[in-house]
């Protein structure tokens, strides 16, 4: 079985699939977290695997940057390869001073500047949600790891470079916790294909003070976020 974007086998996909953005946190976990692991996917290196994690198959795959291009793998996995629950593991920025770097922040909900789900829901406001379930069970799991998780609203922006500035003040105000490109996307086509879906990330970023991250940190280094979404995931 192929997509026009996933050369993978029927069957390749687990359940729960964790999505990063970055092929390459795809692979870094996969080579550290995950056993008897294989590549399912490479098309566009758009790496894919799947393997075992405390005995559970799982699968992580890259998704690229911003909603267009994630939605098209949320798309595939969703009504091609039957997977159940696609949970992003981004990063983000943060602009409230309560919000720092290292930090992990979930996406209850998620703003958006993009149109997609206007597009999917007749020009309405659509609520992009989390489910509940993987919420609560992240949330769950992020306790059993002593990991002070902040649960709220992320923004998902088409323009990683913005020339509106005064939006983050805006944002701020409504208490956005994080600023990324793919939440409200990955919400959108879970609702459409009646799949279940959850955005978790780590502040690389922080729009105020211009602190930010490596591009090896942002590969390599999201350990705790890692860890305890891999822990999530045995209990969907
Ligand atoms: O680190 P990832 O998961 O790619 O997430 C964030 O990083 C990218 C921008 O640098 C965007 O995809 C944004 O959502
Ligand atoms: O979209 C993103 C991702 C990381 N950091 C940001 O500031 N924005």
């Amino acid at each position: 079985m192929m997509t026009p974007h996933i050369n993978a086998a029927a069957d390749a996909f687990a359940d729960t699939v964790l999505m990063p953005g970055d092929p390459l946190r795809a692979k870094y976990i996969a080579e550290n977290y995950l056993e008897d692991f294989q590549e399912v996917t490479n098309v566009r290196n758009m790496l894919g695997f799947t393997g075992f994690y405390k005995g559970q198959r799982v699968s992580v795959m890259g998704s690229g940057m911003g909603i267009p291009s994630a939605s098209i793998y949320y798309h595939e996995l969703a009504t091609k390869y039957d997977v159940k629950n696609l949970v992003r593991i981004g990063s983000c920025g943060a602009i409230s001073s309560d919000v720092k770097l290292g930090d992990v922040v979930i996406g209850m909900g998620a703003c958006t500047d993009s149109k997609v789900n206007r597009t999917r829901f007749k020009d309405h406001d659509f609520a992009a949600i989390a489910d509940y379930h993987l919420l609560e069970q992240s949330v769950a799991a992020a306790r059993a790891h002593n990991l002070p998780v902040k649960v709220g609203n992320l923004f998902s922006a088409d323009l990683f470079y913005s020339p509106e500035s005064d939006l983050f003040d805006v944002m701020e105000k409504h208490g956005i916790l994080g600023v990324e490109m793919e939440a409200a996307g990955l919400y959108g086509v879970a609702a459409e294909n009646g799949i279940r879906s959850l955005a978790i990330c780590t502040v690389s970023d922080h729009i105020r003070s211009g602190e930010s991250m490596s591009p090896q940190e942002r590969q390599e280094g999201f350990h705790a976020m890692m860890r305890m979404s891999l822990d999530a995931c045995l209990k969907f």
